[in-house]
C-alpha cells in the first residue's frame, strides 16, 4: 500500500512523517508520474489558491480529478478541503471540484482565525486534538455526504464515499487516530 502527499506547498512533510510511523509507504507527488500507483492521497493544507494554480501549472489538473472521480482515496486537510470542494462561498474560484460540499475560507477571520479544541468525530473517537490554522470550514453539504464533526456548530470533517475532509491540522498533533482513520480507509479499497 503506498500513499501519495501532494508536496507542491504548505504541510505535507508533517503528514508523511506521521504515515511513515504508522508504517505506510509514502510519495511525495509533484508530477503525472508520482501519481502512478498510489492506493491513497492526501491534500495538505497550505494556501488553496496558490496550491489550485500549481496543480494546473504543473498539469496535473486533469489525472488527479479523474483519479479522485473514479475512487482513489483521499484526504484533504484545511486547504485541501478547499481543493475538493464543488462550491466555495461567494467565490466563483473551482479547483477539483469532486465534493459535495460548500465550503467558507478563512471562516473564523484571517488574523485570528488559529486556535485548537478538542472535540469528537463520528467513527473516528472523542475529545481529538484539533488545531485550525486560519481555516474554512463546511457551509452546507450535499445529500450524499456524512458530516463527521460539528464543532460549534460548524461543518469541519465530512465524508463523501471515497473523500474525506477536515477543516483542522491532525498532522501537527500527537493524536495519529485521524491519520489511522484515512489509512483503513485505503487498506479497506484496495
Ligand atoms: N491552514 C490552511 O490550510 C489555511 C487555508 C487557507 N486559509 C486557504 O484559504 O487556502
Amino acid at each position: 500500500m503506498k500513499i501519495g502527499v501532494l508536496a507542491m506547498q504548505g504541510a505535507y512533510e508533517e503528514h508523511i512523517n506521521i504515515l511513515k510511523s504508522l508504517n505506510v509507504d509514502t510519495v511525495e507527488i509533484r508530477n503525472k508520474e508520482d501519481l502512478e500507483d498510489i492506493d491513497g492521497l492526501v491534500i495538505p493544507g497550505g494556501e488553496s489558491t496558490t496550491m489550485g494554480k500549481l496543480i494546473r501549472n504543473l498539469d496535473l489538473y486533469n489525472d488527479l480529478k479523474a483519479k479522485i472521480e473514479s475512487g482513489l482515496p483521499v484526504w484533504g486537510t484545511c486547504a485541501g478541503m478547499i481543493i475538493l470542494a464543488k462550491s466555495i462561498y461567494e467565490d466563483d474560484t473551482k479547483h477539483l471540484s469532486t465534493m459535495d460540499i460548500e465550503v467558507r475560507r478563512n471562516a473564523y477571520g484571517r488574523q485570528l482565525g488559529s486556535f485548537h479544541t478538542k472535540s469528537d468525530i463520528k467513527g473516528i473517537g472523542d475529545d481529538i486534538h484539533m488545531v485550525f490554522i486560519r481555516a474554512p470550514y463546511i457551509e452546507s453539504v450535499g445529500d450524499k455526504v456524512e458530516v463527521l464533526s460539528v464543532v460549534d456548530k460548524n461543518i469541519v470533517a465530512a465524508k463523501e464515499n471515497n473523500m474525506f475532509v477536515t477543516s483542522f491540522h491532525p498532522e501537527l498533533t500527537d493524536d495519529n487516530r485521524v491519520h489511522k482513520y484515512f489509512v483503513d480507509m485505503v487498506k479497506t479499497n484496495i
